[in-house]
């Protein structure tokens, strides 16, 4: 009865929402609502800040984030006014890595600020694994919806062996083998996409760049990011090349692409001479530099080298206040929009 009520709720939400209407040139494509922008999503909002000061339109993350989180909060009150139900979202840390405190804690902040529940859960770096697996209890929480493991783990642990143990239902970060495999096989719909591709791809969407038929480079190809990407990339119809650490003549490869989407962790990879003049380039990496002048004694840079790449490119992300709010912001979407909602239903 519940869960019927809840199907019509979000129904009537999808109707009189925009965000989940797929614009004309979308509809075919064989993807989730979740991933079709809104047709004004379609050409680069002019609310939003586009710095021209130079050659390449500054594609403010930040800023699109925020706004993107505004409309979350509000279907969170409308939720609870209408179910009195929130989703909620539990987060573990194990151990003391200080980048990873400080996402876990945006994490969080996000969620308070939109109205959804976070249940932090906290472990020491030398804890054992059956301390981490207990974590699956939250698999029976009814008023957790997402489950997030916060990565790397420490060496000790077996990463495949804790992921495993969350609920495919509630596995926010999209990581498990079955979320991965419907994301690429075609026809399929992975209940959870990893925020980070999907927020590079909600950053093309927002800012009127055609995926379709274009060449786009993804460099890395890890389980987190780089993978997911070139498989979300793909499902839009992009032709796609992957860029690792053992790929003979990257810049050739990359030079090539309308669309670079980088996730090395390797701080100034990517120069001018590896762009295509008029390239839209995403940059994911995050990588921490020691800096005295910084307040917190470091700074952090990307993939790009930001200064030749914004003379060349099109359109660029910044590190930080690119693709990093993002990916916050996604997490939120995850919880509250379709596939999201399914879990609600079951409650
Ligand atoms: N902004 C955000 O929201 C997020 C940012 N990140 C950041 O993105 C970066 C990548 O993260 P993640 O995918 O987890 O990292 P991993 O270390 O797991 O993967 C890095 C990938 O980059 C490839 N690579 C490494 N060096 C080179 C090189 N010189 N040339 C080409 N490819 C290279 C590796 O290739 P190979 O497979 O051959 O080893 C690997 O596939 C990090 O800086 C991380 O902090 C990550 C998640 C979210
Ligand atoms: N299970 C899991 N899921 C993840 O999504 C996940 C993870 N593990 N491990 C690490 C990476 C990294 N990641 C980031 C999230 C936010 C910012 C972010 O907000 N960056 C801000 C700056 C943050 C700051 O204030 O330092 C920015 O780029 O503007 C960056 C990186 C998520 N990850």
């Amino acid at each position: 009865m519940a869960a019927a009520w809840h199907k019509k709720y979000v129904i009537r939400r999808a109707i009189s929402t925009q965000i989940l209407m797929s614009p004309q040139s979308l509809v075919s494509l064989d993807l989730p609502e979740i991933w079709t922008a809104a047709a004004d999503n379609l050409r680069p909002p002019t609310s939003l800040n586009c710095s021209n000061e130079q050659d390449a339109v500054v594609i403010d993350g930040k800023l699109i984030a925020e706004d993107i989180r505004s409309t979350i909060a509000t279907e969170v009150r409308r939720m609870k006014e209408s179910i009195g139900k929130v989703p909620g979202l539990a987060v573990i840390l194990v151990g003391q890595r200080r980048d990873s405190q400080t996402y876990v804690r945006n994490k969080i902040k996000a969620c308070e600020e939109a109205g959804i529940k976070s249940l932090f859960h906290e472990l020491p770096e030398d804890c054992p694994e059956d301390a981490v697996l207990s974590v699956s209890s939250f698999n029976e929480d009814p008023t957790i919806h997402g489950i997030l493991v916060q990565l790397p783990l420490p060496q000790h642990l077996d990463e495949v062996k804790i992921l495993n143990a969350l609920s495919l239902e509630k596995d926010v970060d999209g990581f498990h083998p079955m979320n991965m495999g419907n994301l690429a096989m075609r026809g399929r719909e992975p209940l959870f996409i990893p925020c980070t591709p999907k927020g590079c791809i909600e950053l093309l969407f927002r800012f009127g760049v055609e995926i379709m038929g274009k060449n786009a480079v993804v460099i890395g190809r890890s389980n987190v990011v780089g993978l997911p990407t070139s498989l979300l990339l793909q499902r839009y119809h992009a032709t796609v090349s992957v860029v690792h650490a053992l790929t003979n003549n990257p810049e050739e490869i990359t030079s090539e692409a309308d669309i670079v989407v980088t996730a090395a962790g390797v701080p100034n990879l990517v120069r001018s001479n590896w762009l295509k003049p008029g390239a839209v380039v995403i940059d994911v990496g995050t990588c921490p530099i020691e800096d005295p002048s910084s307040e917190f004694g470091y700074r952090l840079v990307g993939d790009v080298c930001y200064e030749e790449a914004v003379k060349v490119a099109s359109a660029i992300t910044p590190v930080p206040g690119g693709v990093g709010p993002m990916t916050i912001a996604m997490l939120l979407t995850l919880l509250i929009l379709p596939s999201g909602h399914m879990n609600l239903f079951d409650h």
